[in-house]
């Protein structure tokens, strides 16, 4: 982020590897979706770098570790619906919040930035999972990766926030764990700062085009404090 420039109005927060460790959720959720299909279950270090596009390709990669791509494509309906049954059931019983996040969200909004969650993961999961883990009341706007026609790492739903908000993307920060967020962050025209701790398919964060590795939200929040310090 540069000295003198713009000030930093809004953050967008994924949810996924970034304020919440839900690996052990989708674990749960992927592991009935494959007993159901007779398949044995799969690790939590095989699930994590599979995590971060969407439902539907997670479902799909979780079955290509067993099947060829026709089998996947003939079963694909039932083991999607089987997948969404399985994590509704449990979702948010073992999902567990990051260090840092919110203390992150707090110092946020006590600088005047307004808050959005955008995720892949689909709103109907989103929704009950923001309001158990009492994230649900810091964000203005949240949207899911079924709220657009197109996910990260387009940038279309990062633009429905900048134009709901009202505000440049120049003037947004996007936070989060992974290339999708960063990609998407870099096509709007937003900022972008990401965590460490999170999935990024597998690949070391420091491979990230951004504006900054935060070691937290917190962290996140100060280094934008920072920039609006000095900006014009
Ligand atoms: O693909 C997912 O469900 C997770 O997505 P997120 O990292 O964008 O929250
Ligand atoms: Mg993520």
């Amino acid at each position: 982020m540069r000295a003198g420039a713009a000030a930093i109005r809004a953050a967008i927060i994924d949810l996924d590897g970034t304020m919440l460790d839900t690996v052990p959720d989708f674990e749960a959720a992927l592991n009935g979706m494959r007993a159901d299909l007779g398949l044995k279950p799969i690790t939590q270090a095989t699930i994590k770098p599979l995590v971060g596009k969407g439902s539907e390709k997670l479902v799909r990669d979780a079955l290509l570790l067993d099947w060829d791509a026709a089998r996947v494509d003939a079963a694909f309906d039932d083991a999607l619906a089987g997948y969404q049954r399985h994590y509704l059931a449990i979702n948010g019983d073992r999902a567990t919040l990051f260090d840092g996040v919110l203390e992150g969200l707090a110092a946020m909004k006590a600088q005047g930035l307004r808050l959005a969650c955008v995720t892949n993961k689909p709103v109907a999961f989103t929704t009950p999972l923001l309001v158990q883990k009492g994230l649900a009341p810091w964000f203005e706007l949240v949207y899911g990766g079924d709220s657009f026609m197109k996910k990260k790492p387009d940038p279309m739903p990062l633009l429905a926030v900048c134009s709901a908000f009202d505000l440049a993307p120049i003037s947004v920060v996007a936070i989060g764990d992974s290339s999708n967020d960063a990609e998407a962050a870099r096509a709007a025209g937003c900022y972008v700062l990401t965590v460490p701790y999170g999935y990024n398919h597998g690949r070391p964060i420091q491979e990230i085009n951004s504006d900054g590795i935060v070691s937290s939200l917190l962290e996140a929040a100060q280094l934008i404090a920072e920039h609006n310090r000095t900006s014009t």
